[in-house]
């Protein structure tokens, strides 16, 4: 097992699955911080030291514990870039990845960051299905790189959605994730341009008594259900198996599904409190399944779809968003949800254009978010509550070793 999995791994499971209030520091004198470490003269705090590691069999940033502060961005590779020239640009984004995210500062550097430890940065890239004609690579184009249906409640724009190349960062920091966004798009300058770039946050760590789950802008503990890097078929249902030939190259990836969701938290607003739980089927205040009566309930109690009220009715609707997303409903589709939530002002109706920047990890997307979303437009009484307005699929290769760079496998095959 790698570093970084080691170091996320007991980071998400010590928060089940929430923001950590303090994360492993690796840092101090002599430690892994270098030079930014060494102009502190009081230590960092337990979230400025925390580090992921940038190096693994995996990339950092998919079983990494939510961060306070994300950006996501696609690119698309300027008109004449080649091969060559997206080998250069994922050598020079790999190596001000690893600099940022190890606390250290990244050829022409800007300052923005400067005093901040790394505060969790991660930093994961991929590959959208439109880079690999245009690089030359058709025949290294994954099969499971699908294109996304068209679903009937989408409101899809176009012009907000997929791209040649993707980048997501995720840090505890606004400034250092910032940082990050800006130094990695200044590096890409005469090879991919920005297509389209947006902004999310979760909670601070720290900011509530005890590590919990993240709340989303509906006000619902989001993220419980999600599987634990500790499930048996974790890897499997999660990252690529190892194969050979031209694809070998995604050995270790993962596919990352992106749609930003807009909640229409008036309508929301609108519902009492126990219609909104029937909408999910968990209770707001702790998360607990709706099968479990309260107030012996927890977050973690099993959901129990088969149980009925005395009444005769299921204690979990028919079209709660819980039952229809489950596994057990989908062919035991899984996914790992790692989302943001965003507001971006408000509408010219006034309404908040606000939600969720929804990110899920499969090792096949066919299988996994569509397989799930099919189900879900339609049948979920959530969709009354939210639209779907971009969509992307991205291949994210696995973790680079010392001396490589992300996508390397890809690039010089
Ligand atoms: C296609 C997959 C999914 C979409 C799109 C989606 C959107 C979405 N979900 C919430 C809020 C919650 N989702 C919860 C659970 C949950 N959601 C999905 C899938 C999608 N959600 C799954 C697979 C699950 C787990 C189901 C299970 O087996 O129990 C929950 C409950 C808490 C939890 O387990 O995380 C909430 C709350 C919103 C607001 C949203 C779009 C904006
Ligand atoms: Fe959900």
């Amino acid at each position: 097992m790698t570093d970084q999995h080691s170091i996320s791994r007991r980071r998400l499971l010590s928060t089940a699955g929430a923001a950590g209030a303090a994360g492993l520091a690796v840092g101090g004198a002599g430690g892994v911080l270098g030079s930014t470490a060494a102009h502190h003269s009081t230590p960092l705090t337990a979230v400025g030291s925390t580090m992921v590691p940038f190096h693994g069999t995996h990339q950092a940033g998919i079983t990494t514990p939510a961060q306070a502060r994300g950006h996501i961005v696609a690119f698309d590779l300027a008109p004449g870039a080649d091969r060559k020239a997206a080998a250069g640009l994922m050598r020079r984004w790999s190596a001000a990845a690893e600099a940022m995210t190890a606390g250290r500062t990244p050829a022409g550097d800007d300052q923005i960051a400067l005093d901040a430890g790394p505060c969790s940065l991660t930093v994961t890239f991929g590959f959208g299905a439109s880079f690999f004609p245009k690089a030359g690579l058709a025949d290294h184009a994954p099969a499971a790189l699908v294109p996304m249906p068209a679903f009937p409640s989408d409101a899809i724009d176009p012009k907000q959605s997929n791209g040649d190349l993707w980048i997501q960062i995720g840090a505890d920091d606004p400034l250092v994730a910032f940082h990050a966004l800006r130094i990695l798009q200044k590096e890409a300058a005469g090879v991919a341009t920005p297509r389209w770039q947006m902004n999310g946050f979760n909670r601070t760590p720290g900011a509530t008594a005890r590590p919990m789950t993240v709340r989303n802008l509906m006000g619902q503990i989001d993220g419980t259900n999600n599987p634990k890097p500790t499930d048996k078929d974790f890897d499997a249902k999660i990252f690529v198996p190892d194969k050979s030939g031209p694809q070998a190259w995604m050995n270790g990836g993962s596919y990352a599904v992106v749609r930003r969701i807009r909640m229409l938290l008036d309508p929301w607003d609108d519902l009492t409190e126990t219609e909104q739980e029937q909408v999910i089927g968990r209770r707001k205040s702790n998360g607990a399944p709706l099968s479990a009566p309260a107030p012996t309930g927890i977050e973690t109690t099993p959901v129990d779809l088969e149980k009925v009220n005395p009444d005769g009715s299921l204690a979990i609707p028919g079209d709660a968003h819980i039952r229809v997303a489950a596994a057990q409903s989908n062919a035991g589709a899984t996914i790992l949800r790692r989302a943001f939530s965003y507001h971006d002002g408000y509408r010219a109706d006034g309404s908040p254009d606000a939600g969720l920047l929804f990110i899920c990890w499969q090792a096949d997307p066919t299988t996994g978010f569509i397989q799930i979303q099919l189900k879900l437009d339609g049948s979920d009484h959530l969709t009354r509550f939210i639209r779907h307005e971009s969509s992307a699929i991205f291949a994210v290769p696995g973790g680079a070793q010392p001396g490589e760079y992300v996508g390397q496998h890809l690039l010089e095959a």
